[in-house]
């Protein structure tokens, strides 16, 4: 376990050009320069293989933390993958995961991409929700300790960032890495069973909380069914295909609603302020 001390301030000055002169003179703003904080030594505590699930409004200070985060524990010694760094060679997709065919189709599945027509495409001729699971497969095969994705999920529909939600919580800890994803929504909980679930709230108040892992085993046990080393969409011509490749077949299955826990709820173990 490694507590982590978050401190970040700004300076802000403002050029003084004719219109921001006109509207600090309009509004009654003052142009002098301004310090303001936006973590005051926060504490966080991380453990290796831990969920960090990072949330707040727009501009509230999520990849700040993020950014800060990477900052420590590379400092530490740790190897830290970030998704924003991932740089994609314009080669067709199934070229870019993977020792070989099948290993690569295996991380593209856990990434959410399990679609022929997308393994032959170059990045470039991709959508940016297809482009953002692609460097989620980046992060997945890496040798790194540490991932990060911030805006995760921000360019997919909220079903498809659910189901790859889980799926990567599960394929980090499956692997013992430390997941950190920051994003305005809210409603991943259940999918990612954060071990520590950050709230970021405007000025320097922040809200924590630490999860317990355990019950992403009620939450998901459905959905686990439907994706488990496999993508969630499977279509009959890439079963073939796979089958071809020794793959493991599964039937195409609906993807169910995500069920809530029954008995074992999240246990909140400690509920901590920091200013
Ligand atoms: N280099 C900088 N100089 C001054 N202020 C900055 C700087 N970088 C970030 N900020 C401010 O810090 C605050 C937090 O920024 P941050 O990018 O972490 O927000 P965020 O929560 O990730 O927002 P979003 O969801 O819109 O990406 C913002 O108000 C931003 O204007």
């Amino acid at each position: 376990m490694t507590e982590y001390v978050i401190q970040k301030s700004f300076t802000t000055s403002v050029d003084r050009t004719p219109r921001v002169l006109e509207i600090a003179e309009a509004f009654g703003i003052g142009l002098s320069d301004k310090q303001f904080t936006i973590y005051d030594g926060t504490k966080i505590e991380i453990e290796p293989g831990d969920v960090v699930y990072i949330t707040g409004q727009s501009g509230s200070g999520k990849s700040l933390l993020l950014k800060e985060l990477k900052r420590l524990m590379t400092a530490d010694g740790l190897k830290v993958a970030d998704l924003g760094d991932v740089v994609l060679e314009d080669k067709p997709v199934i070229e870019l995961v993977g020792p070989n065919t099948f290993k690569a189709t295996d991380i593209l599945a856990k990434a959410g991409i399990s679609d022929a027509y997308i393994y032959l495409r170059k990045p470039s001729e991709l959508s940016d929700g297809q482009r953002y699971r692609l460097r989620l497969a980046k992060l997945i095969e890496s040798d790194a300790d540490v991932w990060i994705a911030d805006e995760f999920g921000a360019v997919l529909d909220r079903t498809t960032a659910k189901v790859i939600a889980f799926n990567m919580q599960k394929v980090a800890r499956q692997a013992g890495k430390t997941l950190m994803i920051a994003t305005t929504h809210t409603d991943l909980t259940d999918e990612l069973g954060p071990n520590v679930q950050v709230n970021k709230l405007f000025q320097a108040r922040v809200a924590m909380e630490e999860g317990s892992y355990t019950t992403i085993h009620a939450v998901g046990q459905q959905m686990l069914e439907a994706i488990e080393g496999e993508a969630f969409v499977l279509d009959p011509q890439i079963a073939t295909w796979r089958r071809l490749l020794g793959a493991p077949f599964k039937r195409p299955v609906n993807l169910p609603a995500p069920i809530k826990p029954k008995g074992k709820k999240v246990k909140r173990a400690k509920k901590v302020s920091a200013s």
